[in-house]
């Protein structure tokens, strides 16, 4: 069926015909305009990430995916404007085509290369990701911005298992990676409360966006280009790039930040 996508047929503009949230009131991803009431209450964020354990990467024709062993309370984040701790559940990246920018928040209209989302699951409140993941409070994501420069020298850990996963379907074994390698130095964020940015687009994130990026090769974002969104058997051959929603409506939500 017309399953969705970030074509002109099945993108953004038109996922509410088959997920009407779409068009709903706290909609991600939004743009970080300059004044944001800065909320001195707002601790900092914590990430417990020292006894992580991924186990694969995957290609599930939307991004290229880490998935994590969430089966305890091993890898979580707490602190800042979240009342539980929040389980690891995969990160996964939006980024745009050669030459062209792909984050799906953007700070004061201006988009970075890329954005890579750590994404965490209340499992405290809810027993199963699926449950949490349609709960108001059931997400919370961890955004970082990435733009072009230097070479990041823990990606390509990422980036070199990208040819094993090319295809839409793929996936492969990837133990030990601790994304705690993809912080930038400083843990400064905006929240606000917003939604999965794909569908099913459901309005259960708790948007944590760390303010400053950390930079990645020209090189290694063409890396991440040479994934498909179709699988090895189609006969299409579509480059993933691209995959990124563009800013939704604010509909008079507050924007806090940190520090
Ligand atoms: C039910 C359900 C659900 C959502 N799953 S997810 O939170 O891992 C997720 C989150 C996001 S994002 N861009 O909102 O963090 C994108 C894609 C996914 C995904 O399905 O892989
Ligand atoms: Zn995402």
């Amino acid at each position: 069926g017309n399953h969705w996508g970030y074509g002109k047929e099945n993108g953004p503009d038109v996922w509410h015909k088959n997920y009407p949230v779409a068009l709903g009131s706290r909609q991600s991803p939004i743009d970080i305009p300059h004044q944001v009431s800065h909320d001195p209450s707002l601790g900092p964020i914590v990430l417990d990430y020292d006894h992580c354990t991924s186990i694969n990467i995957c290609n599930n024709g939307h991004s290229v995916v880490v998935n994590f062993d969430d089966t305890d309370d091993r890898s979580v984040i707490h602190g800042g404007p979240l009342e539980n701790p929040y389980r690891l559940s995969q990160f996964h990246f939006h980024w745009g085509g050669k030459g062209c920018d792909g984050s799906e928040h953007t700070v004061a209209g201006n988009s970075y290369a890329s954005e890579l989302h750590l994404v965490h699951w209340n499992a405290v409140k809810y027993k199963l990701f699926d449950h949490a993941a349609a709960a108001p409070d059931g997400l919370a994501v961890v955004g970082i911005f990435l733009e072009t420069g230097d070479d990041h020298r823990w990606l390509h850990t990422i980036t070199d298992a990208m040819y094993m996963v090319k295809y839409k379907g793929s996936a492969t074994d990837f133990k030990g990676f601790n994304p705690k390698c993809l912080l930038p130095s400083s843990l400064h964020y905006w929240t606000y409360l917003g939604s999965l940015t794909t569908p099913p687009l459901h309005e259960s994130v708790t948007w944590i966006l760390l303010k400053e990026p950390i930079a990645v090769s020209e090189k290694q974002l063409g890396k991440f280009r040479l994934l498909q969104f179709t699988g090895e058997e189609e006969d299409q051959r579509l480059r993933m790039e691209n995959n990124f929603r563009p800013p939704q409506p604010l509909k008079g939500r507050r924007i806090r930040s940190s520090n």
